[in-house]
């Protein structure tokens, strides 16, 4: 097939990490074009971190109401659905228009073709009936799909995904959530502080699994305490929708669960097959695109973001993606370093973690010294009061003498987590650590009483 049109990069894919490859390369003078075959901006500003955050934040502010009794006087709030809906409509996604994002890629000089682009050949798209071929090379950039698992009666059923829940005019008033991940929680938190009638189904023994036991324990009893229902260790083993409810048999239950809707959130997938990756000699059956440390899959290839499977999170993506620029633009710089990479999951308390949790780093055959403190110990959690749920935990590599894991759980939990994130990604000794000033009263002190408390 002889490629009808010419470029110097071509980006499949336009999510946070195609955008700005896209953007960045239009910028320094190349002649780019993105290819997108939905939104420009991706799942995160339309159907992903915003639009969710936005759903927590309000959520949020109804249980800091609730806690006004304790502390401060009489509230009354009625919560109205409306207001979030309204706000993800028009502040967020723009009724789901990326007009905006399409004119921003212009302004850089970068040219965009919408539809769906597949590899047919070494630094070569095919979009429709176009063909590009591209000077120096293509960036893979097109992120994951949700995962639907094979439950019995599942498929054919109304059931949502995040994007239909980040849609939703009206709150359901009653929900089953198939997965505990940070989808799960996050959601299951904010529509119960709506509230929605939630139960929670996480197939693992413990929610929010790849994380520290103790963020677990700690987002079942927030959950819980905000009236969700919450069943580990269990497996949706059939599932129907009679035109008006879900129900859903969970092995061990005698009776099914109902609800109005169910939201599946049991992780996510990239479909090579669809991208032709076979065209490039990769492997369509892998589960993401491998690369090296400056995202290069192969001869004039790069991939960023999801796709590479190096953690599903929109700060990854831009991370890669910077990367990616300085290599196509010849500049040196550092390989992608992933020893310290943060998440953040968005209930109340805030859950943030960086680096190896204490499973993983023994695992590893490293020998750890840990500790675990509650932050309502510290004098800024006793001030706080209700709401001062959390702890920090710190993972020390005792042979060197530095942190390589963290998990900053609490009140603005994912801001203390900065200092940690430094920690880990710096490698400060644990020594020096302990000997800086920390200033009180904040919830961050916590981590000083945590350092003294490694054993
Ligand atoms: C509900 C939810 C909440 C989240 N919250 C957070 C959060 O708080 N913090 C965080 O860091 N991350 C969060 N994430 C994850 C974050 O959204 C993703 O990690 C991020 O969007 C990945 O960026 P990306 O560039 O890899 O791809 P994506 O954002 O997935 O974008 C890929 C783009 O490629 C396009 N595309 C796909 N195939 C093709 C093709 N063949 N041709 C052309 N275009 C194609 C898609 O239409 C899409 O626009 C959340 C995700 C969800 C679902
Ligand atoms: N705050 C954030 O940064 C944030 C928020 C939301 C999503 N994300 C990203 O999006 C990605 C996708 O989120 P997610 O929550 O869908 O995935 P996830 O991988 O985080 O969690 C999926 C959960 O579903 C469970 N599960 C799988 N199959 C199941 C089944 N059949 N029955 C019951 N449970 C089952 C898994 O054990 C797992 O705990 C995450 O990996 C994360 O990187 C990030």
């Amino acid at each position: 097939m002889s490629a009808n049109e010419q470029a110097g990069v071509v980006v499949v894919g336009l999510g946070p990490g195609g955008e700005y490859v896209a953007g960045a390369l239009a910028e320094a003078g190349l002649d780019v074009v993105g290819v997108e075959a939905e939104l420009v901006g991706g799942e995160c500003p339309y159907w992903g971190c915003v639009p969710s955050k936005m759903m927590i934040r309000a959520g949020n502010l109804l249980a800091e109401a609730g806690r006004v009794p304790a502390l401060a006087g009489e509230a009354v709030v009625t919560p109205d659905w409306g207001r979030v809906a309204g706000r993800i409509r028009d502040e967020a996604t723009d009724d789901w228009n990326d007009q905006v994002a399409a004119d921003r890629l212009a302004a850089k000089g970068g040219r965009l073709v919408r539809g769906r682009g597949r590899l047919s050949g070494p630094r070569r798209v095919t979009v429709g009936d176009r063909t590009i071929e591209a000077r120096r090379g293509v960036v893979l950039a097109t992120g994951t799909r949700p995962r639907i698992p094979p439950v019995p009666g599942l498929e054919g059923t109304p059931y949502w995904t995040n994007r239909d829940a980040m849609a939703a005019k009206e709150l359901p008033e009653s929900m089953i959530v198939l997965g505990g991940g940070a989808i799960g929680v996050e959601l299951a938190q904010a529509f119960a502080r709506f509230t929605c009638v939630v139960t929670v189904i996480e197939g693992q023994g413990r929610l929010l699994p790849q994380e520290e036991p103790e963020a677990g324990e700690l987002a079942t009893e927030a959950l819980r305490a905000d009236g969700v229902t919450v069943l580990t260790g269990v497996r949706a083993q059939r599932i129907s929708h009679d035109g008006t409810e879900f129900t859903v048999r969970v092995e061990g239950e005698e009776e099914p669960l109902r609800a109005e809707r169910l939201l599946v959130a049991t992780g996510r997938h990239t479909d090579l097959t669809a991208l032709a990756v076979d065209t490039v000699g990769l492997d369509p059956m892998a589960g993401a695109v491998h690369t090296d440390g400056q995202m290069r899959a192969g001869e004039g290839l790069w991939a960023v973001g999801d796709i590479t499977g190096r953690g599903a999170f929109t700060h990854v993506s831009m991370y890669q993606a910077q990367i990616a620029v300085r290599d196509i633009l010849g500049r040196p710089g550092p390989d992608a370093d992933y020893r310290a990479l943060p998440r953040v999951t968005f209930t109340d308390p805030e859950i943030g973690a960086v680096g190896l949790t204490e499973r993983q780093a023994c695992e590893r055959g490293l020998r750890v010294r840990t500790s675990v403190l509650p932050v309502a110990s510290s004098t800024r959690g006793w001030i706080h009061g209700p709401g001062n749920e959390g702890f920090i935990k710190l993972v020390e590599d005792a042979d060197r003498g530095v942190l390589i894991g963290a998990t900053s759980a609490g009140p603005a939990g994912g801001e203390v987590l900065y200092g940690l994130n430094v920690a880990v990604h710096a490698e400060i000794p644990v020594d020096r650590l302990r000997h800086m000033i920390y200033t009180y009263p904040t919830f961050h002190r916590t981590v000083e009483a945590a350092l003294g408390a490694l054993r």
